[in-house]
């Protein structure tokens, strides 16, 4: 296929996910099924042009004055890869299976139309209800953060510490050009260009164990919690088992953790996970029916980490076509989850243990605001500061991410470079300590 044809492919899906609300690489892999002939490069190629253009969707419109799939590719060609005019013109030429050529307006826009003027959820690229929210995370800065938002996330990997050091690790990969991580002392990584990034599974690396994908503040996430070897753990929201296989690492396999999550489906992939990881100390349990599979460690946690179900409005350059699927009744049944959550963790805690509250989101309700409503109603709580949290985990200079809207951490792309995650260490004492 010619890269104009790339482009039209692109244009056709942009239109089915118009139609459909579906995720993108659901229309993506009909598309390849009724597309023989289009070979991986191909669907590769039009995968990346369709993600461009959902990450772009807002501002190319605007550009463009029209929201239609072609003109959100077209836009997103000009906004995402710094094509001009001249160079759009040259892939629309209607020829074969070429989109049409440009009309009069199409090419005046590319040439001169301007983000001036566009409301900050147009410059940000992220939904127009959302608006309030980001203005209430960000201030004046929320069109920056949502941009950096819309932006390509490198690959981001973590270094399983029970398996070799990051050099060694460096060593390993020194093909794909990998560099360390500027923040998170365990991880790596590469840039992936226009492209999907390295296919990791064929790496003997990743076959080994010695990495694993995790974006570099879900890293800091993990780290924040500074689990420590010996200590009783419980990951209660442990889904694949990111977080959980992380904190192993953090404890040197020695201690217990257990990983629970309500949906024991998303506990699946662990298994495989944990073998390749060399992780010996953590026990998986599956929920069974009304069966309290937890009632053993009642009070007698260490540590207990709720890595809560949220909007994820934090991965978006990873997920761009979820910030336009994402629906207000989404981000209600997420406030409930959270809040049940965090009630849901106390009886685990013992007195003096901690409890870490995780989501990858970036919106104030899903944090700050939802651990300041938990600590009210809990006197025996109180939140660890970012000095303090940053000091406990030997990352002083994390202190300086220390949430300005209350208790926790938060990280982004346009501060830390990193996805959107918030973080946020509480300490257990006596009813009435604090
Ligand atoms: C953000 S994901 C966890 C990701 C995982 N920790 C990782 O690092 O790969 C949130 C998880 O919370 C689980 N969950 C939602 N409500 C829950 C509940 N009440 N109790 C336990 N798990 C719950 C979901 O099934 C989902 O797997």
């Amino acid at each position: 296929m010619t890269p104009a044809a790339h482009v039209s492919a692109a244009i056709e899906i942009l239109d089915d996910l118009a139609q459909r609300r579906r995720p993108a690489a659901e229309a993506l892999k009909d598309w390849g099924a009724s597309h023989r002939f289009a070979g991986s490069k191909d669907r590769a190629a039009i995968a990346s042009l369709v993600f461009d253009a959902l990450r772009k969707a807002a501002s190319a419109a605007w550009i463009m004055g029209a929201d239609t799939p072609r003109a959100r590719m077209l836009g997103a060609l000009r906004e995402a890869r710094g094509m001009d005019a001249a160079a759009i013109a040259a892939l629309c030429t209607g020829e074969r299976h070429a989109p049409p050529p440009l009309t009069d307006d199409e090419r005046v826009r590319l040439e001169t139309a301007t983000l001036d003027g566009a409301p900050d959820h147009v410059r940000g690229d992220y939904p127009e209800w959302l608006a309030e929210r980001f203005a209430a995370a960000f201030g004046d800065r929320a069109a920056e953060e949502g941009a950096a938002l819309a932006a390509r996330a490198p690959v981001d990997l973590r270094v399983n510490i029970l398996k070799g050091s990051r050099e060694q690790a460096l060593a390993k990969l020194s093909h794909l050009n990998p560099q360390s991580t500027p923040l998170s002392p365990i991880g790596l990584r590469i840039d992936a260009g226009q492209g999907r990034g390295p296919a990791l599974s064929a790496e003997t690396a990743y076959v080994k164990g010695f990495v694993e994908p995790q974006d570099e503040a879900s890293q800091l996430a993990s780290l924040l919690c500074a689990a420590a070897p010996g200590e009783q753990v419980l990951d209660l929201c442990a889904g694949g088992g990111g977080k959980a296989l992380a904190l192993a690492g953090q404890m040197h396999n020695k201690g217990q953790l257990y990983a629970y999550d309500a949906d024991g489906r998303r506990l699946m992939p662990i298994h495989e996970r944990l073998e390749r990881a060399g992780a010996r100390n953590i026990q998986v349990r599956q929920p069974k029916g009304q069966a309290d599979v937890l009632a053993d460690i009642e009070g007698r946690c260490d540590l207990v980490l709720i890595d809560a179900p949220c909007t994820g409005t934090g991965t978006w350059r990873r997920h761009p076509d979820a910030k336009w699927r994402l629906a207000p009744g989404a981000l209600e049944l997420r406030l409930k989850e959270q809040a049940a959550l965090l009630e849901q963790a106390v009886r685990f805690v013992k007195i003096g243990g901690r409890l870490a509250y995780v989501t990858c989101s970036l919106l104030r309700d899903e944090n700050e605001e939802q651990v300041a409503a938990f600590l009210a109603g809990h006197s025996e709580f109180a939140a660890m500061s970012g000095d303090e949290a940053a000091v406990k985990a030997g990352l002083p200079e994390l202190a300086r991410f220390a949430s300005p809207h209350g208790a926790g951490l938060r990280f982004s792309p346009a501060t830390s470079g990193t996805d959107g995650f918030y973080v946020c260490v509480m300490r257990r004492g006596c009813r009435g300590w604090v």
